[in-house]
């Protein structure tokens, strides 16, 4: 893989794509940084797979541009051994066998063959290269999906909700496969309209909402700004009177309430300092909250759009 002197990153800048009278994707910024994984996240139809779709040269910008390792896709000398995508699993062909269509792909792109096998294993399908995709789960075509994007050792990754079919194991190993990636110093794009998923994979995300960028941070900044704290305790009378000069109390179920405007961290100090012990003391919420949030503003916002 190269890293050092290139820069390997994937840059959107000013991106819009129109379709007739309506911007699927409008005015769009964002840098997916190396040695990350970016949760690129929006409910359906927000413009996610277009937009991606633009990064890796399928649909042409109305305006604006999307750069791999600072050149255009189009521009890119070795393409398959710069980016290597995961569009939509479900397209792959029944009639070829996971390796034949490895060998495709690799005939296809120049890529080295030799490669197959490990790319393979590294998905986990190392015993079922010779079975025919038709026969395959969607989690397998997802990971045969995944194997094809990797063939080519790329510096940076974008997938395309490459969650879906996948049980909860194969969610976990798909967490560890794309941090191990990105530790590597890969750039790695992932898109989702599932909260509770890029909560999972992400270390920072990219929210967008009718095509606009909506957020653009560090997933714990986006999970902190909004998180409520249940909590309970062996006095909650005298607790919620020292936590509430600084933080909303509301009620909860039967012996909690919530705290909202502290970290948990927080909560437990000034309970120490108060000389009450706690009972419970959990986050809850979060990621949902908060792109709920940012939707719904949003929505209102561009009504008129
Ligand atoms: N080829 C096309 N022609 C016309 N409209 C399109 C085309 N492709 C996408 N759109 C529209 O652009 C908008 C964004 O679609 P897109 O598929 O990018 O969203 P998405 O965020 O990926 O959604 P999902 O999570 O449902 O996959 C939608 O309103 C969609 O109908």
């Amino acid at each position: 893989m190269r890293t050092g002197t290139l820069l390997i990153m994937i840059k959107v800048t000013e991106l819009g794509k129109r379709y007739g009278e309506r911007w699927a994707v409008r005015d769009l910024g964002f840098t997916a940084p190396c040695g990350q994984v970016t949760g690129f996240l929006g409910p359906n139809g927000a413009g996610k797979s277009t937009t991606l779709r633009m990064v890796l040269g399928l649909t042409r910008p109305t305006t604006g541009q999307a750069t791999i390792d600072g050149a255009r896709f189009a521009d890119l000398p070795t393409p398959a051994r710069t980016v290597g995508a995961l569009l939509d699993a479900t397209t792959l062909p029944d009639h070829l066998t996971g390796e034949q269509q490895l060998r495709w792909f690799a005939a296809a792109a120049s890529l080295d063959p030799d490669r197959i096998p490990v790319v393979l294993d590294l998905v986990g399908l190392a015993d079922h290269g010779r079975r025919k995709i038709g026969a395959y789960s969607l989690g397998m075509r997802q990971r045969l999906g995944l194997a094809c994007a990797l063939l080519g050792d790329p510096a940076n990754l974008v997938l395309d909700e490459p969650v879906n079919g996948l049980d909860p194991a194969g969610v976990r190993w798909l967490r560890e496969l794309l941090a191990g990636l990105a530790d590597e110093g890969r750039t790695v794009i992932v898109s989702s309209h599932l909260l509770s998923e890029v909560q999972l994979l992400a270390d920072r995300v990219v929210v967008i909402g009718q095509g606009r960028l909506l957020a653009d941070q560090p997933l714990a900044d986006l999970v902190g700004a909004s998180s409520t704290v249940r909590v309970g305790s062996a006095d909650n009378d005298r607790l919620t009177e020292a936590l509430r000069p600084h933080a909303t109390i509301e009620p909860d179920r039967p012996g909690t309430f919530t705290v909202t405007g502290l970290e948990p961290a927080e909560i437990g100090r000034i309970a120490l300092t108060v000389g009450i012990p706690l009972s419970e003391l959990s986050r809850i919420g979060g990621l949902e909250e908060a792109f709920l949030a940012l939707t719904h503003e949003h929505t209102l916002t561009e009504a008129g759009r």
